[in-house]
């Protein structure tokens, strides 16, 4: 289902967002283009002047001077016009650009980005170019609005002045108008189809970049730099060929629209000449009839152009509110949806930046019980991951997810997590229901650490604190086993850990994250299977160091008695757990002390 909503709706909106900013930028606009205008009907009294029909008695330096002093004005307009334009355009992509995120932020981190145009997933790297391209096409179309309406207005003027010179001959005027419509009605398809092949041949270039960046060393090791190489060559060829159709017909439209209005002029200079007197006009009225036909003319061909690029408008909206559609609906209304961006503003004063909100832990926070009931989540089209899961967990517990690769145990906890939509079962924190799991299950209620952490190329101190002001975060670093580590980096906390953090080892990775879960002190810890890059010795150490004694936070100056949901299969770790839930193909086939289920499990 498509959103009804129409691109002119949806540019309405991006207007009223800064509408201030949009009248400036409007009445700049109207001095920019109309100033011109004046020069038109001093060209006729400086030529009337010298036939003497002058109504003015102004001498013909005197109209020069006027004519300099326009030119300056229009200069002082073109220079503070653009000083708008440009914290506009800024404004308008900004706005797209920040909605866009947002609600990709609110999806399901678990679930792959898709859009209607392909069953295919959209890779991190495709994202970009809606981020880029089409969030800059809307841009464009915000702002051409009111170029086009400034353009208009004195149009409008100059056609009504070159009525009362000449009704015949300005009506010539309106036949390529007709004309241009025509064309354009009749290329709205092709526009479409073109644009949407060039942006999507550009996405698969900016695809292909982000993925060879983050796998640079697998590709090396398997020797397939060429043959990466040999497909980047063959998408750029692809979309360099894609771009040159898009690019070639646009300009081919423009150039039709430009060269009907000047057969059109030529017909009208020709209409003069072969009326054989029954046409006549003074010198200065010709000047201004030649003069002001080019506005109306550019007019015309800026409207066609107007046109086509609200067109590849209406398909950049398309596609930015597919990648954020929800069951289907897409939903472009989001995307215009006003929102604080806090952008210098136009005179380069900085914008008093909002607090960012601490995830503090407080008694409201605090879990006694966490219980799922029937948690349900199958892959959409296959019959993979977990059906009627029941768990309870109590507080203070060590809660182990166990089972055989691929049972199900990831899939648990992420649809636990809201990282994947339950499809169906309720999720209970106190006795009271979750209703939005993703957005519940953070800090300081919950922190998770998946089986592959996500670091970020800052120092390790960035990493772990996350802008998180409060934390202890030594004694995060001890839980996690990594102060021996540390000791050994000769920067410290302001080691650069590099891209993903790709310059520590994969146990210093997932000890970096799950100091970051510690330093927040949340009620559950959630573990996907920590044991996957720690040996048996440095896993040991998390969990005694965990549970050596509870920690008293210094915060809130109460005890902080974590609760555990892990997922494991060594047989220590299963020892200490309190409950063990087993899984096999994607439901609990057991669950109880180590002692009651051993017969279930091997270790892995
Ligand atoms: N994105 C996906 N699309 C379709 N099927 C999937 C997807 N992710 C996982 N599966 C399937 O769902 C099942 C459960 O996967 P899951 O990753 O939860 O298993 P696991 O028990 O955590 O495995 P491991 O021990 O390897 O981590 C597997 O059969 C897997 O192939």
């Amino acid at each position: 289902m498509k959103n009804s909503v129409s691109i002119w709706q949806l540019l309405w909106r991006m207007i009223l967002y800064t509408p201030k900013l949009y009248l400036a930028d409007t009445i700049l606009w109207l001095f920019i283009m109309g100033l011109p205008a004046i020069p038109g009907l001093l060209v006729r009294e400086f030529f009337n002047t010298l036939t003497n029909d002058s109504q003015l008695n102004a001498s013909p330096q005197t109209l020069v001077a006027l004519l300099l002093a326009t030119g300056l004005a229009r200069i002082l307009a073109i220079f503070t016009g653009r000083v708008t334009k440009t914290q506009h355009r800024f404004t308008m992509s900004s706005l797209l650009r920040h909605n866009l995120l947002a609600q990709l932020l609110q999806r399901p981190g678990a679930q792959p980005l898709s859009t209607n145009y392909k069953v295919a997933t959209v890779s991190p790297g495709e994202v970009l170019s809606y981020f880029r391209e089409d969030a800059n096409q809307v841009e464009d179309n915000v702002v051409g609005t009111n170029e086009i309406l400034g353009e208009g207005v004195f149009a409008l003027i100059a056609l009504v002045i070159l009525f009362s010179v000449n009704v015949w001959l300005t009506l010539f005027v309106f036949l390529p108008l007709v004309a241009i419509a025509i064309v354009i009605q009749r290329a709205e398809t092709r526009i479409k189809r073109y644009r949407r092949a060039s942006r999507q041949a550009t996405q698969n270039v900016t695809g292909l970049i982000g993925e060879i960046f983050s796998s640079v060393q697998a590709i090396q090791v398997a020797g397939a730099e060429q043959p990466v190489l040999a497909r980047f060559r063959q998408l750029n060829q692809q979309r360099q060929r894609l771009m040159v159709q898009d690019q070639v017909f646009t300009a081919i439209l423009n150039s039709i629209l430009q060269n009907l209005v000047s057969v059109g002029t030529g017909l009208i200079l020709l209409t003069i000449a072969l009326s054989r007197n029954a046409i006549t006009i003074s010198v200065g009225d010709f000047a201004l009839f030649v003069y002001y036909l080019s506005f109306v003319t550019e007019f015309i061909s800026s409207l066609g152009g107007f046109l086509a690029l609200s067109k590849q408008t209406k398909v950049s909206f398309e596609r930015m509110g597919s990648l954020v559609q929800k069951d289907g609906v897409v939903t472009a209304t989001n995307l215009v949806t006003p929102q604080p961006l806090y952008l210098d503003n136009i005179w380069g004063q900085k914008p008093k930046l909002p607090l960012v909100v601490q995830p503090y832990r407080d008694t409201q926070s605090y879990l006694n019980e966490l219980k799922a009931v029937n948690l349900t989540y199958l892959y959409p089209g296959t019959n993979q991951g977990v059906v009627d899961i029941n768990l309870t967990i109590q507080r203070g517990s060590i809660t182990v997810i166990t089972g055989r690769i691929g049972a199900g145990k990831t899939t648990l906890l992420r649809a636990l997590l809201g990282l994947l939509p339950k499809q169906g079962g309720k999720i209970y924190w106190n006795g009271k229901e979750v209703t939005d799991p993703a957005t519940f299950f953070i800090p300081p209620r919950s922190a998770y650490t998946p089986q592959v952490p996500q670091l970020f190329s800052g120092t390790l101190q960035e990493n772990i604190t996350l802008g998180w002001q409060q934390g202890n975060i030594e004694q995060a670093i001890a839980l996690a086993a990594f102060d021996r580590d540390l000791a050994t980096m000769p920067e410290g906390l302001e080691t650069i850990i590099g891209t993903k953090g790709m310059r520590l080892s994969g146990g210093q990775l997932q000890r970096a994250a799950a100091a970051r879960m510690f330093v927040h002190q949340p009620e559950l810890l959630v573990f996907d299977d920590l044991s996957s890059a720690l040996d048996i010795e440095t896993e040991q150490l998390v969990w005694s160091r965990l549970f050596a004694a509870s920690t008293q936070d210094k915060i809130a100056e109460s005890t902080w008695q974590p609760t555990c949901l892990a997922v494991s299969h060594r047989h220590a770790v299963l020892r200490r757990a309190d409950n063990i839930i087993v899984l096999t193909a994607g439901r609990v086939v057991a669950e109880g002390s180590f002692d009651e289920i051993k017969s279930f499990i091997k270790e892995g």
